[in-house]
């Protein structure tokens, strides 16, 4: 796990990268890492997540609460710490609003079936296409301590959970060991899920 200056530096990366793709358009979306210390940087609240600098990204508790007077980190910093609580081997959480994902969620029922695709094999425990998987989707709620009971309430005591799910109408949360590995997951994701927009297009 990293400490503190090399998190900064790959959060401050990633917003970047994910504003190149207009996953994170007005101020939306957060990043976070956990660090070596148990702690988690995250960003803050309100900033745009392709601008963000060094001072754009502060620490949390693994209970969401700012470690520092005066600092207000992201209003999803709770969704955050669940993750890292519940799983620990995630050490990286993203968070994206995609037109892909805002769509299809608002047409999904309790979940998004992706099968067939080569991507698949960017999931944990997955090694063919030959697969499909049910991307969770859960009623969007301005009360995040009342959204993450649900996610948790869905995850139960599963051994082996799919390292993401999506919000409706809101955004995507995919998380993974470290950045590197997060980033690769949210981008399969996100290229199935245009895929899916494409299909329905078509059909
Ligand atoms: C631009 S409104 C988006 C927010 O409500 C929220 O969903 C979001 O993703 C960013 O919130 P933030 O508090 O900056 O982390
Ligand atoms: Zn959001």
């Amino acid at each position: 796990m990293p400490e503190l200056a090399e998190a900064r530096e790959a959060i401050v990366a990633a917003g970047q990268r994910l504003d190149r793709f207009g996953w994170v358009p007005a101020t939306a979306g957060n990043i976070s890492v956990r660090l070596r210390d148990g702690t988690v940087a995250i960003t803050r609240s309100g900033g745009h997540k392709g601008f963000l600098d060094a001072d754009g990204v502060i620490r949390v508790g693994l209970d969401g609460r700012s470690l520092r007077e005066g600092d207000r980190p992201s209003a999803e910093t709770g969704l955050h710490c669940g993750i890292y609580r519940r799983f620990p081997e995630a050490g990286a959480v993203l968070h994206g609003h995609s037109v892909p994902v805002t769509v299809l969620s608002r047409l999904a029922g309790e979940s998004i079936r992706l099968e067939g695709y080569e991507l698949l094999k960017a999931f944990p425990g997955l090694a063919t296409h030959a697969a499909a998987v049910e991307l969770p989707v859960f009623d969007n709620d301005q009360d995040i301590g009342r959204l993450q009971d649900a996610v948790e309430t869905r995850w139960g005591g599963a051994a082996s959970v799919l390292p993401g799910y999506l919000l409706r109408g809101h955004g995507i949360y995919v998380w993974g060991a470290d950045m590197p590995q997060a980033l690769m997951r949210l981008e399969a994701v996100e290229f199935m899920l245009r895929c899916e927009l494409e299909a329905r297009r078509l059909s």
